[in-house]
């Protein structure tokens, strides 16, 4: 692929080329915008930590979805349209200077350009990943400088979903009956955020191609900004079918990740997802992934394996050992989590 990423193949007007074509077994068959959004519970988030109702809702949102809608969340539409405006105006920034962001780390490495993955078929996107938090371990030299409000716009948003994601994660120990403080304590104050501006630009076969594969997020708990017009996310339902995830600009969607899966030893699914790209229309995100330091062990928490007739569904491990398998599996179009089970 040419130097101008997903975004000048997809203006030259060609046909995606063989390289991001998918099997035909796993055609996502159509255009984004002719799919029926999913019916996702909106949690609000002032209620949460006052009304067990709240706190059962968002239960039983990621028993059957793994995912919600976060509303009340406090951070103002106009920050949301600034971070989603200055993804935007990167990825439309000519190739030189976007190339000046990526770095040659292998994996899901961090700066602009495709991941490094040993993957049978491209995804229809571009991105960036950047490591936001612990702030002290950002890699500067690969955050944009133009626009020239990108850093500052990202840094006080990340400080703000920190804070709201504390919340969220205090609620969900809470909703299987843990201390609040248990998943917070997991994840600790050298917790780390990685950042992730994904831009999916139109595809005139999008019945071929897909912006993003099926996966399973490798983080505790992920929080999606999405397109505030333009769908494209959908999530595997228990059925097998793909569901589609409405694009509401002024919530956050809240993804449980693998991590989250293990230490609430199941109660809580890491849903697979992926994203479909439209025919005529490009779409932008920002997802925070929010996990614990690599060498950290976790486990399922104690407190579910004492109740009576409870089994553990996954072993203790070291975090970094599951990044390390879920890459492998992730290149292999497989799930990791069945490597964390007993
Ligand atoms: O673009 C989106 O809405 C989701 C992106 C995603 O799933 C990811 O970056 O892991
Ligand atoms: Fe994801």
């Amino acid at each position: 692929m040419a130097n101008g990423g997903v975004k000048a193949l997809s203006e030259s007007g060609a046909e995606p080329p063989l390289e991001f074509v998918l099997q035909e077994a796993v055609y996502p068959s159509g255009d984004a915008s002719r799919r029926r959004p999913a019916d996702i519970p909106i949690v609000d988030l002032l209620r949460l930590p006052h009304y067990d109702d709240e706190t059962a809702k968002l239960r039983s949102a990621i028993a059957t979805w793994g995912a919600f809608q976060a509303a009340g969340h406090g951070i103002s539409f106009s920050l949301l349209e600034d971070v989603r405006s200055v993804g935007r105006r990167f990825f439309e920034l000519p190739p030189e200077e976007k190339l000046r962001c990526s770095s040659k780390s292998k994996g899901f490495g961090e700066g602009y350009g495709r991941d490094q993955v040993k993957a049978q078929t491209l995804d229809w996107s571009d991105r960036i990943l950047l490591k936001v938090y612990p702030e002290d371990q950002r890699s500067l030299e690969l955050w944009p400088r133009n626009p020239t409000s990108f850093s500052q716009t990202l840094h006080e948003y990340v400080a703000k979903v920190n804070t709201v994601a504390q919340l969220i994660i205090e609620a969900m120990a809470r909703s299987i009956g843990l201390d609040e403080t248990h998943f917070i304590a997991q994840l600790g104050e050298e917790r780390e955020i990685y950042c992730r501006f994904s831009y999916y630009p139109p595809c005139q076969r999008p019945d071929l191609v897909l912006g993003l594969k099926p996966h399973s997020d490798n983080s505790a708990i992920t929080m999606i900004l999405q397109d505030g017009d333009v769908e494209g996310l959908e999530l595997l339902s228990e059925d097998g079918g793909w569901v589609s995830v409405p694009s509401n600009p002024d919530v956050l969607l809240v993804v449980v990740g693998d991590l989250m899966e293990i230490m609430s030893n199941g109660s809580f699914k890491s849903p697979v997802h992926r994203v479909v790209i439209n025919s005529n229309k490009d779409r932008i995100s920002a997802s925070l992934f929010f996990a614990m330091k690599p060498e950290k062990l976790i486990g399922p928490a104690e407190g579910l394996l004492k109740e009576e007739g409870k089994q553990r569904l996954y072993r203790d491990l070291i975090v970094k050992d599951y990044l390390d398998a879920h890459l492998n599996a992730f290149e292999e179009g497989k799930q990791a989590i069945n490597w964390a089970r007993v």
